[in-house]
């Protein structure tokens, strides 16, 4: 099938690897990239199959002014909410295209494994069974494709784990021990658990690859951008400074900002987003957010 990458980062370049095995495949991003099959903006959008890989902050202001609608359907590879709104990207991407031509793609997946054909299981989410379909049989042998209808569930599960994996990264920077890193991934399972049922999404979703192994994946890995965040608060390093040694984007960064939003709007109880965004945002020193989470 015919099929438009947009966004060439990290990821979008994993995906344009991994659908061009059995698709034929052009890619296309904001600055022009020596990339076989880089192709003008206004081409790429003609494909009847897109998968959108810009930042979650970046979509809104990305579709207003570059989106121009043929009936495309999109799947988006981002994993973040936007901080301005709080609004999830489905409804983002809602603003301009109806429900049944969106799917998510999510689960455990390093772009840099992915880019070596590594064995890799993710999920296509969407309400539309075909669409979500007909982007799991495009993947190649190498990635196991599975499909759900819980948009939701794969939304915020693909979000939250990010915050949660700032949090491990604290703590091995921390040097806090194995048995801290368990607890933490554990009891961060259930706090986006909570969360994403607040919004309907369903429990399952959170044990399966999009929720646990996603989340065991970047809370447990320094090839996690969002994990090395972690690392460098733990050693005392400002924001500004881990930002720009990272040079990629660590959406759990806004992430956090958008849970701590919503927290307070809705008033849902999410200890370890609050103490991930005090270190961010307020500077906290991690050790007292430590104490102040086992109290
Ligand atoms: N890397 C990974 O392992 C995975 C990443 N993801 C998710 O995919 C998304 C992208 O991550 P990744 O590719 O790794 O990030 P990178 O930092 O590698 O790349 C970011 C991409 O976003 C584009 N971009 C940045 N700002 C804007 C903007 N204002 N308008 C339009 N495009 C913009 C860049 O375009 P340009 O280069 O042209 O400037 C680039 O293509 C994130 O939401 C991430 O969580 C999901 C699964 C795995
Ligand atoms: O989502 C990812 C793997 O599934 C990538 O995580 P990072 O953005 O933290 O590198």
């Amino acid at each position: 099938m015919k099929m438009a990458i947009i966004g060439a980062g990290k990821w979008g370049q994993a995906l344009y690897h991994a659908y061009s095995q059995k698709n034929d495949v052009v890619i296309s991003s904001r600055h022009s990239k020596a990339i076989e099959n880089f192709v003008p903006m206004s081409e790429a959008l003609k494909c009847e199959y897109l998968v959108i890989a810009i930042p979650a902050q970046f979509v809104r202001g990305w579709m207003e002014e570059n989106f121009v609608d043929h009936g495309q359907k999109i799947l988006v590879a981002a994993k973040g909410i936007e901080t301005s709104t709080g609004a999830f990207l489905n409804d983002v991407y809602g603003d301009f295209v109806s429900a049944d031509r969106l799917a998510f793609i999510s689960g455990p997946s390093f772009a840099a494994e992915v880019q070596k054909s590594l064995p890799t299981a993710l999920i296509i989410s969407s309400t539309n069974h075909e669409l979500a379909q007909t982007y799991a049989d495009a993947l190649p042998k190498f990635i196991k494709g599975y499909v759900s209808s819980d948009v939701v569930g794969a939304e915020v599960s693909g979000a939250y784990k990010n915050v949660i994996a700032i949090a491990g990264g604290v703590c091995d920077g921390l040097g806090l021990g194995n048995n801290a890193r368990a607890a933490l991934i554990s009891r961060g399972l259930v706090e986006m658990t909570r969360f994403g049922e607040a919004f309907g999404a369903k429990t399952e979703t959170f044990l399966s690859l999009g929720g646990a192994g996603d989340l065991f994946l970047t809370a447990s890995s320094t090839l996690s951008r969002n994990y090395r965040v972690g690392l460098g608060l733990a050693k005392g390093k400002d924001m500004d400074e881990i930002l720009s040694e990272l040079g990629e984007v660590a959406e759990g960064v806004p992430t956090a900002k958008a849970l701590h939003k919503i927290a307070k709007e809705k008033e849902i109880y999410l200890p370890i987003a609050a103490e991930v965004y005090a270190m961010i945002e307020e500077g906290k020193d991690p050790l007292e957010s430590v104490k102040d989470l086992l109290d």
